[in-house]
């Protein structure tokens, strides 16, 4: 069997990946195995030294991995380089602190002494999604890495042509064959990589539908899970906000990575007294957006990246539109090209705010008090992120304690760095990526008690 990539742009076949047989699957998992004792046996400073190369090379090649990007999922030029610069970042950051994160301790008490040891534990499966096809993998891979595990990385289809040249550029840094894997496989091969004794875990960041079946898998085989799924984050504007800057970041926030991010803010929530100003001027940035060819220095919005996701956005907008919403710009679609789009008159019982939009569909609703505002904002199933326009602190603080969410910004845009932890509740999911938590989640924390007579 054979994947193919599509440029969702153009529509043209980029390159056929062979799907692993099964002998070829269990030979990487036996590389991987082999790796994993001497790997673990580095010390920090030899890991750091990998990842500081590796993080060169991304920094050096950015615009050719970045035009990879751009081919197999359409995301604009300049985001993709972004996003390979943000993979060197976070590259550096566990290279500088991993050891400090992962330091053991020791406690003496009156029985002797007491050492907590963070050990690694074997081999963890990365299943990531392809809309930051190279984030999210070096997301889970730096800190899972420098903690001392070994990775097997099963990408989206969609995005093999990545998911290979990362491997080549682990290999190229210097790090050692079954280190770092790519594995060509359907989900239907989880199931086995999953039952595989050196796998102890699974990060996947993905639907929640995918998310509820690889923690069955990993519950079944007491295997440790992390899981990043969905969200539909609220934007909150109250009436004392900055309202220019608000509308702007909004549409940033909604419109970044064509809609299709878990984090882009999903749920326009605006005090009345400022609402039809809000919708006037967001109308009038989307106005300006130039779509087009991701690959042009002048687009600022593309496609879509599969013809499947632009159709499920055209359901829920045709659905909110029938259900009463306002379509103030857009809603047009052709193929994976999709326009963006701003919804007015938008309520908390429409399709668009019930599920996941993940795609250029701005939605606007109106509240009349904050208490209101809160209860639409934690009405979702989800709970990942949520962002917060004020002038007054003490609003921003009812907020931000009172939202369900693992991430709350005030007048900033939700979005992930590598110093802070990054992760959901609800159905967004569960444990958490990045910073010290993230290092932390796949670790044997081994307590030693030696006597103080030994
Ligand atoms: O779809 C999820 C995107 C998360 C991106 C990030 O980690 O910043």
């Amino acid at each position: 069997m054979k994947f193919e990539s599509i440029n969702p742009f153009t529509g043209e076949k980029i390159a056929e990946y062979d799907k692993l047989d099964e002998v070829q699957l269990l030979e990487k998992l036996a590389d991987s195995e082999t790796a994993f004792p001497l790997w673990k046996r580095k010390s920090f400073s030899q890991k750091a030294e990998l990842f500081q190369n590796l993080a060169s090379i991304l920094e050096e090649r950015k615009e050719q991995l970045a035009e990879l990007i751009s081919l197999e999922m359409g995301k604009l030029r300049e985001e993709a380089e972004a996003e390979i610069l943000k993979c060197a970042l976070v590259c550096r950051f566990y290279a500088e602190n991993a050891a400090s994160f992962l330091q053991a301790k020791e406690v003496t008490n009156e029985l002797g002494f007491n050492y907590i040891h963070y050990d690694a534990i074997g081999g963890i499966l990365a299943i990531m999604p392809w809309n930051f096809p190279f984030w999210q993998v070096f997301r889970f891979s730096s800190p899972a890495l420098m903690a001392g595990n070994v990775v097997l990385l099963k990408h989206a289809p969609n995005v093999f042509g990545c998911a290979q040249m990362i491997e080549q550029l682990f290999e190229e840094a210097g790090f050692e064959k079954g280190v770092f894997q790519s594995l060509i496989v359907d989900v239907e091969e989880v199931e086995t990589i999953m039952e595989h004794d050196h796998v102890q875990g699974v990060a996947l960041t993905g639907s929640e539908k995918a998310g509820a079946s690889v923690a069955m898998l990993a519950g079944k085989n007491i295997k440790r899970s992390v899981l990043e799924l969905g969200g539909s984050d609220p934007f909150i504007v109250m009436a004392d906000a900055n309202i220019d800057t608000a509308v702007k970041v909004a549409v940033q926030s909604r419109m970044s990575n064509a809609g299709q991010a878990c984090i882009n803010a999903k749920r326009f929530l605006v005090a009345q007294e400022v609402y039809d100003e809000f919708v006037r001027k967001a109308k009038a940035i989307i106005e300006k957006l130039k779509v087009g060819n991701p690959l042009l220095a002048d687009t600022n919005f593309s496609c879509l990246a599969r013809i499947d996701l632009a159709e499920n956005l055209e359901r829920q907008l045709e659905e909110s539109l029938e259900e009463g919403a306002k379509l103030e710009i857009g809603g047009r679609r052709d193929g994976t090209s999709f326009e963006p789009t701003l919804l007015s008159n938008v309520k908390d019982n429409m399709t668009v705010f019930r599920e996941e939009t993940f795609g250029p569909l701005m939605c606007v609703a109106q509240f009349d008090t904050k208490e209101r505002a809160l209860q639409i904002a934690n009405a979702s199933e989800y709970g990942l992120g949520a962002s917060v326009w004020t002038s007054d602190k003490q609003t921003a603080m009812f907020f931000a304690q009172n939202i369900e969410t693992g991430n709350v910004f005030i007048n900033n845009l939700v979005k992930s760095d590598p110093r802070f932890p990054f992760g959901g509740v609800k159905r967004s999911g569960y444990g958490r990526e990045l910073a010290e938590e993230g290092i932390k989640e796949f670790v044997n924390i081994k307590r030693i008690f030696v006597p103080k007579d030994l």
